[in-house]
């Protein structure tokens, strides 16, 4: 188990980490999200020990030890500056790595072979890194961070460069690497990937944490369902009328509906009652997605946190 609690960073005048408290739990996929300058990074480097919080603590506890950052034996890291050695062939690069991380030689080729597979990337195996695209370098790289079987993986923006083949072969990567029994940290702003594979997710905004939780949950919680209806209209808006009030309806255009349910409310009410307005030829869901919660959400902290600033100016 992982335990952050109040954790702190300052740069110069720059609070990057904001009292945060949060923990990640052996065997999950937790997603730090957050727009650029979070301080998603921040948080990261003081998780593997890179820098030192100015307050707050971190607590590993791993078998009968424990840690105050993730200990190198048990991670697996892609820090946010990627460095290979591009000179260097594919596996040259990826032997330096495993031999860092005491692989041995057999481990190795059987593990090499298998991941490379995975990312299409076996032909290229020969060819010195700086031959490869920015995308196939950063799936080397990914590969070297887990070719030790680490327990705890942590990736900066594992997705970022990716085009969307590649971002879905990272997310099989990520969710096997589950399955495995490891445990990975992931920042990211891809949330339809993250919508895919997290268990659970930490929002920053300003280095605080705005959302924090299971991801179901965060995705349930907020939303009423929104069903998008396309009809040939029998006759306009006349049945309209029998479905305001016990939903809320809108009229998008002349054959488009948008229908909001109450939370406790099921599509088996709904249905007979569309079927007076016309002929339904689509019915889309349109919930909300972490995408617009993301936004949302650091759309009303920003707001929050100015109006807080006014409040503060004004009693100085
Ligand atoms: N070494 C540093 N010196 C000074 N300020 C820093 C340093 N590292 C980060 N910061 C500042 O701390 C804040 C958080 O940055 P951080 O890189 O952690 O955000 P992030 O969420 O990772 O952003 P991005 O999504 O752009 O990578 C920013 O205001 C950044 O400018």
């Amino acid at each position: 188990m992982l335990k952050v609690n109040l954790l702190e960073k300052h740069y110069q005048n720059v609070t990057a980490v904001n009292g945060l408290s949060f923990e990640v739990s052996p065997g999950e996929i937790f997603a730090l999200l957050g727009p650029n300058g979070a301080g998603k990074s921040s948080l990261v480097k003081m998780l593997v020990g890179f820098t030192q919080p100015d307050s707050g603590s971190i607590l590993l506890s791993d078998s009968s030890e424990s840690y105050t950052s993730i200990p190198s034996h048990l991670l697996g890291y892609l820090p946010e500056d990627r460095g290979l050695y591009p000179e260097k062939t594919v596996k040259q690069n990826l032997e330096f790595f495993a031999t860092l991380q005491g692989v041995s030689k057999s481990d190795f080729e059987e593990r090499c072979a298998y991941w490379l597979d995975k990312f299409s990337l076996t032909s290229r195996v020969d060819e010195q890194l700086k031959a490869l695209s920015k995308g196939n370098q950063q799936k080397v790289q990914l590969i070297s961070a887990v070719l030790h079987q680490p327990k705890w993986v942590i990736l900066d923006e594992p997705f970022s460069g990716l085009d969307p083949i590649n971002q879905e072969l990272v997310v099989q990567f990520l969710a096997e690497l589950k399955q495995q029994g490891m445990t990975v940290i992931l920042s990211a702003h891809q949330m339809a990937m993250v919508e895919k594979l997290a268990d659970r997710v930490l929002l920053l905004n300003q280095g605080s944490a705005v959302i924090y939780g299971d991801l179901e949950d965060i995705l349930l919680a907020k939303q009423a369902a929104v069903i998008h209806v396309r009809y040939t209209p029998d006759q306009p808006l006349g049945p309209l009328d029998n479905l305001n009030g016990q939903y809320t309806v809108e009229l998008i255009k002349a054959n488009q509906l948008l229908i909001t349910l109450q939370k406790d409310q099921t599509l088996n009410e709904l249905l007979p009652l569309l079927s007076e307005i016309g002929n339904v030829v689509e019915l889309k869901n349109q919930s909300q997605t972490l995408h617009t919660i993301y936004l949302n959400a650091v759309a009303s902290h920003n707001s929050e946190s100015s109006n807080s600033a006014v409040l503060d100016e004004g009693k100085s």
